[in-house]
C-alpha cells in the first residue's frame, strides 16, 4: 500500500494530493484550496485513478464550498453548484468522478432545510465518508480477487489501479497486495502504458515499495509474455462499466484482453461499484477522452515525432464485455450474463 492519493490537511481547509506526475522520481505533496488548481490537478493526471479522481473531487467540493461567504441557503447551494459543475468538467471518462459530485449534492439537499454552517459539516462528513469507504472497497475487491488465484501465479496488470488510483488497496492491485500478506509470491507484470506511463510510473513504483516481485515490459510485449507462458491472469482496473458489462479502462486495455481471449487466459476487471454506471446501457455510449497530441509526440518534454506530424491520443478505449472473464466488486465476483448479473449487484 502506498500514501493515500487525496486527502484533508490537518485543519481541513485544503486537499493534499501527491503529484502523481513527479512519480516516481519525486514524492511532492500539493495543498490547494483553489477551483482552478484543483481543476487543473486532475486534468493533468496529478491525481489520477477513477476512485482518486472521485475522492479529489469530493474534497475539492468541500474545501471550495468552506471559503463562501454566503449566509443564506440560496447563496451557498448558486456557489456549490458552480463549483460541482466546474470541477465536472476536467475528465469525461471516469464515472467516478460524476458519482462523487452527485453524493455531495444528494447530501447537500438532505441538509439543506440547516444553516450554511452546519451544511458545510455535512459535506465534510460525506467527503470523508467517499473516503473511507473507498478504502473499505478496496480490501473487499482484494479478498473477492485473490479467491480466483493462485500462489505463484504470473499476473499481467495495464496502467495503475493500486493505492495510488484509490486510497487503499487499490482494485486491480488489491489481490497482489493482499496475496502477498499471504505468502501468494506472485510475479506480476505491468505493462508501461504509453503514452503517460503509469505502469512503469506508478505501478512499478507501488509494487515494488511493497515488495512484490514486479517486471515492467513495453505494451506491444504483452502478446510475447502471454506466448510464453508467464501470464496465468489479466487484472485490470476500470474507468466506467456499462450496464451490459462493456468497459473503459486506459487505453490498450481491450488489446490485452483480446490478446488474453486468444492465449485462453482470464481476463479480470476489478472496481468499485461505483465505477458502475446503470445510466450508460453500453460501451458506445462511454464518453473517451481525448488528449492534447504533445502527449505523443513530445511526452515528458522530449519530441519522439517530427513536430509537424499529428498524433492521435485518446485516453481510454472500452473492453467488450465477451472478453471479460468477470468483473470483481466489493459486492463479489460478477460472471456473465452481465446484463442480468450487473443489475443484481444493485437490488
Ligand atoms: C483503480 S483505477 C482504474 C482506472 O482508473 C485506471 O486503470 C485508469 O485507466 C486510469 O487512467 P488515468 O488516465 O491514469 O486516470
Amino acid at each position: 500500500m502506498t500514501v493515500v492519493p487525496a486527502t484533508l490537511n490537518d485543519t481541513k481547509d485544503k486537499l493534499v494530493l501527491i503529484d502523481q506526475t513527479l512519480l516516481p522520481n519525486e514524492e511532492k505533496f500539493l495543498e490547494l484550496d483553489q477551483v482552478e488548481d484543483i481543476w487543473e490537478a486532475i486534468k493533468k493526471l496529478r491525481v489520477r485513478g477513477a476512485p482518486a479522481i472521485g475522492i479529489a473531487a469530493a474534497f475539492g467540493l468541500y474545501v471550495c464550498s468552506l471559503k463562501s461567504k454566503a449566509t443564506t441557503v440560496v447563496d451557498f447551494r448558486k456557489e456549490f453548484e458552480e463549483i460541482r459543475d466546474y470541477l465536472a468538467t476536467s475528465r469525461p471518462t471516469a464515472v467516478n468522478l460524476f458519482w462523487a459530485l452527485d453524493r455531495m449534492t444528494k447530501r447537500f439537499e438532505k441538509e439543506a432545510n440547516k444553516s450554511v454552517e452546519e451544511i458545510k459539516r455535512a459535506l465534510l462528513d460525506e467527503s470523508e465518508k467517499i473516503l473511507a469507504e473507498d478504502q473499505a472497497m478496496g480490501k473487499a475487491i482484494g479478498e473477492h480477487g485473490l479467491s480466483l488465484l493462485k500462489p505463484g501465479m504470473g499476473l499481467l496488470t495495464h496502467c495503475n489501479a493500486g493505492g495510488i488510483a484509490t486510497s487503499g488497496y487499490g482494485t486491480a492491485l488489491a489481490p497482489m497486495y493482499l496475496g502477498e500478506q499471504k505468502g501468494y509470491k506472485f510475479k506480476v507484470y505491468a505493462d508501461e502504458t504509453r503514452p503517460l506511463l503509469q505502469g512503469s510510473r506508478l505501478t512499478a513504483y507501488e509494487l515494488n515499495k511493497a515488495g512484490i516481485d514486479v517486471t515492467v515490459i513495453c505494451d506491444d510485449m504483452a502478446s510475447l509474455v502471454m506466448k510464453e507462458g508467464k501470464i496465468d491472469a489479466v487484472l485490470v482496473g476500470c474507468d466506467r462499466v456499462a450496464a451490459n458489462g462493456d468497459t473503459a479502462n486506459k487505453i490498450g486495455t481491450s488489446g490485452v484482453a483480446i490478446l488474453a481471449r486468444e492465449y485462453d487466459i482470464p481476463m479480470y476487471v476489478l472496481g468499485p461499484t461505483s465505477t458502475i454506471d446503470l445510466e450508460t446501457p453500453t460501451g458506445e455510449e462511454i464518453e473517451i477522452e481525448l488528449r492534447d497530441e504533445d502527449e505523443i509526440g513530445n511526452g515528458f518534454g522530449r519530441r519522439t515525432a517530427p513536430e509537424d506530424v499529428k498524433a492521435y491520443n485518446p485516453a481510454f478505449d472500452v473492453t467488450d464485455a465477451k472478453y471479460i472473464t468477470a468483473i470483481i466488486t466489493e459486492k463479489g465476483v460478477v460472471k456473465p450474463p452481465y446484463m442480468e448479473n450487473i443489475r443484481k449487484l444493485f437490488e
